[in-house]
């Protein structure tokens, strides 16, 4: 797993050899542990160079032995062998340098990174710090602002940002490893006393408490309850303020309670399965591996409002040629200045030039007539979606695939109006859709496996998390959210605030709770979805039933009263004028609720945060089940990733499907009884059929839910 070469004479050639990214096995520090020896210890070598093999130096540890008992030597010591040498040791980084990569680099007396290389300590994402040492070397090398800020974020940086920082000496465009070689032989028998890090004092800062307690605040703030973050900043407060060995022995500490947290197990699964919902599969059998996408070079976007403004900046970003058209004259003008403002600034802020020459605009529909692809991404108005589906059919070349931006409107009903539905796929932005990670693609009942291999591949090439779900009302995530959202209104008519209940949610993780969110978006966006899903309702008792189930008028009777949110300054939080971002609580609104619930003889009673969690999260797991049973998501890992990419579910807790592994099946499965029992006409409290197998089968770890599934599914 690495492999040692005496090269030009003197120099020991170390490579590391365990594809596809070099990380660090067992089997591979073994491998160093024993190149680095015999290397030390053989008198014909007078420097060293590590390296990479395949032009990737290393990934960092190997992410799969976590969770499992670690074997192998640590590399801690091998590293402080490194440091201590007489015998310079260079590392020659290209691809990429992260985590104990780029700790094993920090360990060597000198770096020379390929220009294209990318280095960082990601540790934080995967709910760990970086403690092979980085911790205490990187504040050290580069100072404590800037180590905080890679180590706290986890963020990839060039070698150009590295060259600048003092991570690395020196940055070359040929290759990388000749050039360690040649400069490990010119520094060959001097002196390397300056080049230890692990002796450097930590560069001085002023004011260092109050320094820390800022950053300290910063970090908490934006860690929405992840402790990595903050575990990373008390390592750094170490290297400031100690000596290096006892801050080692702090780092070591913090990595102890982190390494076995259940944080680090929903962000490492989170690593792993945001790579797996790539692998996409149909009920039909046709997968990723199998099904060839079509190569697409020039895509339309149809509707410039704010989706398909996002749309548009997002495939152009991408590199495709875009046409962009609408209808409306003045949208069209105003629609062209914010996308070239988008984009010119995020070009700016790259040091490259935008990519405005890409996009042309058109209020011709028949502009599209030799695209390969086409996202419709009019107004959420099925009349006007339907039309738009008819003339594509019948303005576009042959074997151009047609996808529409709805967000609940049936993909099989658009495809239907066309004439090949084989080459229809919903895909579902998020807003704003050149900036949120997530895309949920939508096949239909007859959408080819070719058109989704290529919303796929083009969903990746604009750089997004996209995962392959069935066609059926609201797709996975708004589906999921339709109970969570329901729940929140039952828990107002019972006697809590939307403070209360957005509170729990907040503490749980989430950047904003369902009230706030609803404001965020505009209370109207689902009250407009409500009317046309749910028969109009009646007045008095009558009013809060739908269907025979209980239903909550609360949200369509707020927007009766024009407060639609934020946008308007007024919603379930009262805000200093219409589009501010200060929420704060409003009597109206608790006034509203008294009222409502005096109306329907309601006592208010108390009702507190547990509750909030398991009736919202509980009832939205529960439908993610039925998803998974009836096959709407191929897996728990695609729901997941749905939720933690496009719904604000904290990654640390690894989406609602592992999230419930972790809680307990059967534990779930008890409090749903439980609440069915409380509330027998509330839809969506019934325990799913597959949750009650699945605690019969003795509660399997996530990863196996497949298989349970296809069993069930075989025996049907
Ligand atoms: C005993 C402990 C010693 C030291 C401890 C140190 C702490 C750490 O190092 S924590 C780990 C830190 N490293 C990372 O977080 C890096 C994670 N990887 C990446 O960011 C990327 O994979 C990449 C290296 C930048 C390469 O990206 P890309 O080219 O886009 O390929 P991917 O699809 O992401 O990955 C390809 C393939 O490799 C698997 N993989 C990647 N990194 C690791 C890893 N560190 N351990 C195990 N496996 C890794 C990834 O899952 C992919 O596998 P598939 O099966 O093809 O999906």
């Amino acid at each position: 797993m690495a492999q040692f070469t005496l090269v030009s004479g003197s120099v020991g050639l170390i490579t590391l050899q365990n594809p596809p990214v070099n990380a660090l096995s067992a089997a591979t520090r073994q491998g160093i542990v024993d190149m680095m020896n015999k290397a030390l210890n053989d008198p014909e070598v007078k420097s060293v160079v590590v390296c990479g093999q395949n032009r990737i130096f290393c990934g960092g540890a190997d992410i799969k032995e976590f969770g499992t008992k670690i074997s192998g030597p640590p590399l801690i010591p091998t590293i402080h062998t490194i440091e201590a040498t007489n015998k310079p040791v260079v590392a020659a980084i290209e691809g990429s340098a992260l985590g104990g990569g780029l700790e094993l680099a920090l360990g060597c007396h000198y770096r020379i990174a390929h220009s294209k290389a990318r280095l960082g300590l990601p540790e934080v994402t995967l709910g760990l710090l970086p403690a092979i040492g980085g911790s205490q070397r990187l504040p050290r090398l580069i100072g404590v602002p800037a180590a905080i800020e890679l180590i706290t974020t986890g963020r990839h940086i060039t070698a150009a940002e590295a060259l600048q920082l003092g991570l690395v000496d020196h940055v070359t465009r040929s290759s990388t490893v000749d050039e360690a070689i040649k400069f490990a032989q010119s520094v060959e028998g001097k002196s390397l006393d300056s080049r230890r890090i692990s002796n450097y004092p930590c560069p001085h800062l002023p004011d260092l408490d109050a320094v820390f307690e800022g950053v300290m605040q910063e970090v908490r703030q934006k860690a929405h309850g992840a402790i990595a973050p903050i575990a990373c900043v008390q390592a750094v407060r170490a290297a400031a303020t100690l000596p290096y060995l006892e801050g080692m022995e702090i780092e070591r500490q913090l990595m102890e309670t982190l390494f076995t947290s259940s944080q680090a197990r929903a962000l490492q699964y989170t690593f792993f399965a945001q790579r797996a919902v790539s692998r996409w599969s149909m009920p039909s059998g046709a997968r990723w591996d199998t099904s060839m996408p079509k190569p697409v070079h020039k895509a339309a976007v149809i509707g410039l409002g704010t989706m398909g403004r996002g749309i548009t900046v997002a495939l152009a970003q991408a590199g495709l040629s875009v046409v962009a058209v609408e209808t409306q004259e003045k949208q069209l003008k105003e629609a062209k200045l914010v996308v070239s403002g988008i984009l010119e600034r995020a070009a700016q802020r790259r040091g490259m030039a935008p990519t405005l020459a890409k996009i042309t605009y058109s209020h011709d529909i028949r502009a599209v007539a030799d695209v390969d692809l086409v996202i419709e991404a009019v107004f959420e108005d099925e009349a006007l979606k339907e039309k738009v589906f008819q003339q594509l059919s019948a303005v576009c070349k042959p074997g151009t695939f047609l996808c529409t931006n709805t967000s609940s409107l049936d993909v099989d009903h658009l495809a239907s109006l066309t004439h090949n539905p084989e080459l229809v796929v919903g895909m579902h932005f998020f807003a704003p859709a050149h900036v949120m990670k997530l895309l949920e693609v939508v096949y239909g009942s007859k959408s080819s496996p070719e058109a989704l291999a290529t919303v796929m591949q083009l969903g990746k090439r604009m750089g997004k998390v996209s995962v392959a779900v069935g066609n059926c009302w609201g797709f996975v995530g708004n589906r999921m959210l339709k109970p969570y959202m329901e729940q929140a209104f039952y828990l107002l008519e019972e006697g809590a605030t939307p403070e209360l209940v957005d509170q729990a949610l907040v503490e749980f993780g989430f950047p904003m709770g369902v009230f706030r969110m609803s404001d965020l978006s505009g209370t109207d966006v689902y009250w407009k979805i409500r009317k046309e899903a749910e028969p109009v309702g009646a007045s008095g008792q009558e009013a809060r039933v739908r269907k025979g189930l209980r239903y909550s008028p609360l949200g369509d009777l707020l927007c009766e009263q024009g407060r639609f949110g934020q946008k308007t300054g007024q919603g379930w939080y009262q805000y200093d004028k219409p589009g501010s971002r200060v929420a704060r609580p409003d009597p109206w609104v608790h006034n509203f609720l008294e009222e409502y619930r005096a109306r329907h003889g309601l006592v208010a009673r108390r009702i507190d945060h547990a509750e909030v969690l398991e009736r919202c999260l509980y009832s939205l797991i529960n439908e993610g089940f039925r998803i998974l049973e009836e096959g709407i998501a191929a897996g728990p890992e695609d729901i997941d990733m749905i939720y933690v990419f496009g719904y604000g579910w904290p990654k640390h807790r690894g989406g609602p499907m592992f999230y419930a592994s972790m809680v307990g099946l059967a534990k779930i499965l008890e409090r749903l009884e439980h609440y069915h029992r409380a509330h027998p006409d509330v839809p969506f409290m019934q325990p799913c059929s597959l949750l009650r197998k699945l605690v019969t089968c003795g509660s399997p770890p996530v990863h196996k839910w497949k298989d349970v599934i296809k069993k069930i599914h075989s025996q049907l």
